[in-house]
């Protein structure tokens, strides 16, 4: 047989003689113009160097560490050498039969030696490490003549990603037939062995990477951040997280979710998730399911944060975290401060009047009177008595001893006037009387009464296009808006949804005399796709209408309105965290622009093309 070497050598042989993988290699070895007689570059790595190398492919050493000894148990006594080498050939490690080990250091196949092909021309390690099979390199077979006394079985090794980072060898004495056949198998279950391990030590440190990472993001946060596993497991907690529930992370780290939420409505089926406060909870929770790649339910990871800010007074309660929110109301709190008469702008059934309660019962007059009036409520002849009052006999009908209008009333306090923009005319010139003189003259009388009252007026009309059609007066406009506050649409504060919904759903279900109940995600989703030209007025009387007929003790989507409905579809089920941030992102910055692409694309400080291909993955509809 090792004829067929001679002639390869001699430059004679066919490739039909030997196998294609041993045949490719001693053209290379040939090309490489390797000496087929001897290796002449023999070193070995010094032991520190080696050792280097060894530190350098730890893992790997480290998978291999307990497979050699357990490889060398089915050899023991059959003259063979194990090998464990890195992804350049060299030996790291080996563990063999003491005769047979001599021999093998004669021909360097010990630590430290480079088997690489470059190095020694077809062998068991550096073919494989070229070729990326497991094969087996018998005698002969080697390149190089002085080799011819190996029988060499080699696997590769590779990592989660499927390269090849070193190579598992079983060497014997050529010649010796016995037990021949078991060796490619033992090599390749050994090479299977240390890549699991491998794969495990990447596993681990991936998931400690997330484990870390979740704990890091935890800390930074400012609200609670938890996570539960589908078996309802509390598996991460943060520090605000326990601080909110009144608990060490300890005491909740790994125990039921259930438990820990004692008095909550807490379920978790799989496919729907709710979380309910109760009405002594302090808290509210904000609950997303995770799911694997399949789309099966992991489990939930969420937020806690403390229950929304609610009024001292039932009547001025407001709730939302949004950052749009929570301005109007800081400004409103910096505008109670002041004795400035305040205009409050905003659309419809967006809380103007909430604010302006608010403004009341933050300034040093809250306990004088707070008195609303609704100026396109009342009949226009009727506005000027309501506001300032009448004489006695000032007109037909009007009460013996005449009566105080509304700034009286508010004296000390504040007067809210709704709606100022559909104010008449001429009572436009009598305020604007009252705020410049602080005082008022009943209608019918002569006698100017002063008032010390704070105005607050609001409107959901453009005053300038009036003022354009000379339906509203300038100099009235400028004395209102000493400060004004502008109230933003629902649609450009969704965040608020997530306060706003349980805060209106306790409120309904106390009024009615029902049980609290719980809201699924679903619905929430369904709520954010929504574009509520309603403001909260509309969210308030759908989740009247909702509790209303609902029929489970949670608000499902079968629950929903039929225009909110429509959204379900629009909601990908499997949407992770990241998508339902940037989707609502995207909608919250389209609404800001009117729906129009390049300047929504430069406030989110993405690109126009980017935007584009945002909006058509998330099915955002513009
Ligand atoms: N931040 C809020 N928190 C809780 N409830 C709110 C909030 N904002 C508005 N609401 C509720 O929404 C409803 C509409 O609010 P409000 O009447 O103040 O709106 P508006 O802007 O004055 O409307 P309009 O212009 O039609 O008079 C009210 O029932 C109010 O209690």
């Amino acid at each position: 047989m090792s004829r067929v070497w001679q002639r390869f050598v001699a430059g004679e042989a066919s490739p039909q003689e030997v196998s294609p993988v041993i045949y490719r290699s001693w053209q290379r070895s040939k090309q490489r113009e390797l000496s087929h007689k001897r290796v002449y570059n023999d070193e070995i790595l010094p032991a520190a160097l080696l050792n280097e190398r060894c530190l350098e492919h730890e893992d790997l050493v480290r998978a291999g560490k307990p497979v050699l000894p357990y490889l060398y148990r089915f050899l023991e006594g059959s003259n063979n050498i194990v090998m464990l080498c890195d992804d350049q050939g060299y030996i790291l490690d080996s563990l063999g039969d003491p005769p047979f080990i001599n021999k093998a250091q004669q021909v360097h196949l010990s630590p430290g030696a480079n088997w690489s092909e470059a190095v020694r021309g077809t062998n068991a390690i550096g073919t494989v490490l070229v070729e990326k099979v497991p094969l087996q390199v018998l005698g002969w077979e080697h390149y190089v003549e002085q080799n011819h006394v190996l029988n060499c079985w080699a696997a590769p090794i590779c990592n989660a990603d499927g390269d090849v980072v070193g190579v598992l060898d079983v060497s014997g004495e050529a010649g010796i037939e016995r037990g021949m056949e078991r060796l490619a198998e033992v090599v390749l279950m050994g090479a299977k062995l240390i890549e699991q391990s491998l794969h495990l030590t990447e596993l681990q440190r991936d998931f400690h990477f997330a484990r870390q990472g979740i704990e890091k993001a935890g800390e930074m946060m400012r609200d609670g951040f938890i996570a539960i596993d589908s078996r309802g497991i509390i598996t991460e907690i943060n520090r605000e997280g326990a601080k909110l529930l009144g608990r060490k992370r300890e005491e909740l780290v790994g125990h039921l979710a259930a438990d820990v939420f004692d008095n909550r409505r807490w379920s978790f089926n799989g496919k729907s998730l709710y979380m309910q406060s109760s009405e002594s909870d302090n808290l509210t929770s904000r609950l997303v399911k995770v799911t694997d790649e399949q789309g099966a339910p992991m489990g939930a990871i969420g937020v806690l944060s403390p229950a929304p800010r609610e009024e001292r007074s039932q009547e001025t309660m407001w709730v939302g975290r949004s950052q749009a929110t929570q301005s109007v109301f800081s400004r409103a709190d910096k505008a109670a401060q002041t004795s400035s008469t305040v205009l409050i702008q905003g659309e419809s059934g967006t809380g103007k009047e909430i604010v302006a309660r608010y403004l009341h019962q933050q300034s040093p007059r809250h306990n004088k009177p707070f008195v609303a009036i609704n100026c396109a409520a009342i009949p226009a002849t009727l506005i000027e008595s309501e506001l300032f009052g009448y004489a006695d006999g000032a007109f037909t009908g009007a009460k013996k001893g005449g009566a105080p209008g509304k700034f009286e009333v508010a004296q000390g306090g504040t007067v809210f006037l709704d709606e100022i923009g559909d104010m008449p005319s001429n009572v436009q010139a009598s305020l604007l009387r009252v705020l410049q003189e602080r005082e008022v003259v009943r209608i019918g009388d002569s006698r100017p009464r002063p008032v010390d009252v704070r105005v607050v007026a609001a409107t959901n009309r453009d005053l300038s296009t009036r003022i354009e059609q000379g339906d509203f007066r300038l100099d009235l406009y400028y004395r209102l808006k000493v400060v004004t506050i502008d109230v933003p649409p629902l649609s450009r504060r969704l965040d608020d949804i997530y306060d706003l919904v349980p805060y209106f759903v306790k409120k309904i279900c106390r009024a009615s005399g029902r049980e609290p109940m719980g809201v699924t995600d679903e619905v929430y989703e369904a709520l954010l796709n929504y574009h509520w030209p309603g403001n909260i007025r509309e969210l308030e009387n759908c989740m009247e209408s909702m509790v209303a007929m609902a029929e489970h003790s949670y608000l499902t989507t079968d629950d929903l309105p039929a225009e909110i409905a429509k959204n379900v579809s629009a909601v990908s089920c499997g949407e992770t965290l990241l998508e339902q941030q940037t989707k609502k992102a995207i909608m919250q910055a389209l609404a800001e622009t009117n729906g129009k692409i390049a300047p929504a694309a430069r406030l989110l400080g993405i690109g126009r093309t980017t935007l584009y291909r945002k909006i058509e993955e998330l099915g955002i509809k513009s």
